[in-house]
Parts: structure tokens; sequence; C-alpha cells
């Protein structure tokens, strides 16, 4: 599903990613960890075709993002830390307007159908959205990559500032897309959140891959301990 094959970007004289290799398989979450600067945004950004790699290939259901953007990009959604959405429309106008980019036309009932299971409450949805909490939007976010029925999920820091309640309905959510088959990759900080969701976990360090392991195999004391046991070491 997402595959980065020797992926490398090179900013000037600041390599960013060094030959990553790295794959998520459908119905895979995969968490990526790391400190600032890891490379780990570079990675998403290159899935996303938001810049393009100094060499390596970063392939999405087989699909060269750099070769063929508009094809790749029909299987991808992607939910940044803030989802961009339109403050002075609903949040059913701004999944019925989104939608409408990927050219599909639902019905409303339709589209207030995703809207209930992401999780936003019946009068939430026709409220603007400049009313909505930030974990309000990220389920706008997750409707919208629904009704794309996108078949990979990325994204970037999701997670950050949304309290508790918020974040594990958010995990939720993407145990449901995951279940569905999807792939998703996520860049994260939250080692809690990691452990919570994550298939699998990713630590990166100066545009390496220095650990990958299975979630089930680690327990929170654990992962942590390795996290920074790498952050001392490498
Ligand atoms: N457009 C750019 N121009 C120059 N350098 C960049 C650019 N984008 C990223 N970098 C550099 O590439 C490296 C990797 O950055 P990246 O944003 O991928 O890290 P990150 O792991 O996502 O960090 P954070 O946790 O802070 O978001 C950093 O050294 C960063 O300064």
């Amino acid at each position: 599903m997402l595959q980065a094959i020797a992926l490398t970007k090179e900013f000037g004289r600041h390599t960013a990613l060094h030959a990553l290799d790295l794959t998520v398989q459908k119905g895979e979450i995969f968490c990526l960890l790391g400190p600032n600067g890891a490379g780990k945004t570079t990675t998403v950004n290159c899935f996303l075709g938001f810049i393009a790699p100094t060499s390596g290939r970063a392939l999405v259901n087989g699909i060269d993002v750099a070769q063929q953007l508009p094809q790749a990009r029909q299987h991808i959604a992607y939910i940044p830390e803030t989802v961009m959405l339109y403050a002075h429309l609903t949040g059913l106008e701004n999944l019925v307007f989104f939608d409408s980019l990927t050219g599909h036309h639902h019905s409303r009932e339709h589209y207030t159908t995703l809207l209930l299971k992401a999780g936003l409450q019946e009068n939430a949805i026709h409220r603007r959205v400049k009313t909505y909490s930030k974990g309000m939007r990220q389920k706008v976010g997750i409707a919208i990559a629904a009704a794309k029925n996108a078949q990979v999920l990325l994204l970037d820091e999701p997670t950050s500032g949304l309290d508790p309640h918020a974040s594990n309905e958010f995990s939720d959510l993407l145990r449901r897309f995951s279940e569905e088959g999807r792939a998703v990759l996520m860049a994260t900080h939250d080692l809690y959140r990691a452990r919570e969701v994550a298939s699998r976990i990713g630590i990166m360090k100066n545009g390496r891959l220095i650990a990958d392991m299975e979630a089930d195999a680690v327990d929170h004391y654990t992962l942590e301990n390795i996290y920074m046991e790498h952050m001392r070491t490498v």
C-alpha cells in the first residue's frame, strides 16, 4: 500500500532522509515516532507529493508519487495537525464541498451519516465550523477521508492538542479505518497514543528508521525505554 524505497531527501547540504525503506501494508497502522527534525514530516510529505525526493521512490498502491501524482493522490487522504476547513461553512457544507472536489456528489443523508460515523454530534453538523473545537474539526477531516474512500491515510500530529477523550475517539476512528483494509501512516510525538493505536511502530532519527517493531511486542514502559535509549545512543 505504502512503500518508501531508498527514499532520500536533501535540503541543500542537509540530508533529511537517508535512503529510507519503509512499508505499510493494508490494514496496518504504522506510527512514526522521533525527535524534532527526525524526518517524519518529510516522509509524509514525500508520500503526499508536497515535496519531490532527491532520489529513491515513494509508492502509493504501487504508483510512484513523483511520476504520477494525480493518480497517486486519488488513493490518499491527509489529516494534518489542524484540518483546514472553511470557518463560515457548516461541517456538512465543508464535507459536501471537499467531496465535490474529488468529483463525488452524494445525498445530504449520505454525508450526514459519514459525519455521524466520524463521531460528530448531530447538533454540530449544521453549525458553522468557526464554533468547532479542534477535535470536531479532526472528525470532519476523517469524514472527508471516508467520503473519498481513500485507501491510504496519512496523518501528521493529528492528536496534538486534543484532550484524552477526543484523542481516544480519534484512535477508535483510525482503528475502524484500518479494519476496513486501509493503510495508515501517522507521524506523532505521542508515545502513549502510538502504543495504543498502532499495529507497528517505527522510530526515526536523523532521517533514518532506527527501530521498527510490532506494537503488541512492547508495553508502554518498554517503548519509552527503547525510545529514550535510541535518543541517547544513535
Ligand atoms: N523546506 C525545508 N527546507 C530546509 N530544510 C528542511 C525543510 N523541511 C524540513 N527541513 C529539515 O529537514 C529535517 C527533517 O525535518 P522534518 O520536518 O521532516 O522533521 P520532523 O521529524 O517532522 O520534526 P518535528 O517533530 O519537529 O515535526 C530537519 O532538519 C528540518 O530542518
